[in-house]
């Protein structure tokens, strides 16, 4: 498995020189309609650049949650083109944000699947980063059943990206309860990760796998997730946050559409990894 970095020398210039880092990330309760999804996401972006957020983040399936798994493919996108990229490229622009694209179902060889992509904007528009769920969700109990791997061809490829919030890493939903991925970043100081986790599995796991991860790598986590009922009968649980690197929920939102929003201080963070070294006192790697 390879680890793909995008790294700009402006994006590092200007996170030297900037010094608002304020980040949000947006809940929604998405439907089947491609374009329902859109405006809704739109004002929950507006919402978040007026709080003075400058790097926003999309929950999972943000643009599509069918009534049948497979309605994602009617809707893929080749890499590049289509209504979802289009909008998220040109609100990215207008509003001068970093947008993280929650998940866009792209193009893939087999006519029965998507790939399942996070897709980052710059706050010029330009695709930044790229990250192909690597980790497929399959769960079965008390009559609930997910395959990720009838629909999704999942990636291979760890992304992190340099951004004015530092350096970022991606994980969709699942991949959260994979440290592993996460430990093979090196030096992120943010990871971004777009959710749709289940009522039953978010009820019993997610906050502690989101407060885990911040913990463990001493990083800022920030957590969009689908939170609510959903026309294919899904029940989504909802409880995006923002968690700190000490593992402090900084913001967080139960259930419905909105957004959170907190501050990276990376002054703070810096400081945590002096007093608390234990990235640097990792035997395993
Ligand atoms: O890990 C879980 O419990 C939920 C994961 C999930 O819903 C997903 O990856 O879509």
């Amino acid at each position: 498995m390879s680890t793909r970095a995008h790294s700009t020398q402006q994006a590092a210039a200007r996170a030297a020189t900037e010094g608002g880092l304020r980040v949000a990330a947006v809940q929604m309760a998405s439907g089947p309609t491609v374009s329902a999804n859109l405006t809704e996401a739109e004002v929950l972006i507006r919402l978040a650049a007026r709080q003075g957020a400058r790097l926003v983040v999309l929950p999972e399936y943000f643009a599509i949650l069918g009534l049948r798994d497979s309605d994602k493919v009617a809707v893929r996108e080749q890499p590049g083109h289509g209504p979802i990229q289009d909008f998220l490229s040109r609100t990215a622009k207008k509003l001068g944000i970093w947008l993280v694209g929650g998940s866009v179902p792209l193009w893939t060889e087999d006519p029965v699947k998507v790939r399942n992509t996070t897709l980052v904007f710059d706050d010029k528009g330009q695709l930044a980063a790229r990250y192909d769920k690597i980790h497929l969700f399959g769960f079965e109990m008390g009559g609930e059943t997910y395959r990720e791997e009838a629909t999704i061809t999942a990636g291979d490829e760890i992304v992190v990206f340099d951004s004015p919030f530092g350096r970022v890493g991606l994980g969709i939903c699942y991949d959260l309860r994979f440290p592993e991925l996460f430990r093979r970043m090196q030096a992120v100081d943010v990871l971004v990760v777009p959710a749709a986790f289940t009522e039953t599995t978010g009820r019993a796991h997610w906050e502690t796998l989101v407060r885990a991860r911040a913990i463990e790598n001493l990083a800022y986590v920030i957590a969009s997730a689908q939170g609510g009922f959903h026309r294919n009968g899904r029940e989504t649980h909802g409880d995006s946050m923002i968690v700190d690197p000490w593992g402090i929920v900084l913001d967080r939102l139960p259930r419905g559409s909105g957004v959170v929003v907190a501050e990276i201080d990376r002054d703070y963070q810096a400081r945590l990894r002096q007093s608390l070294p234990a990235l640097s006192h990792r035997v395993f790697s």
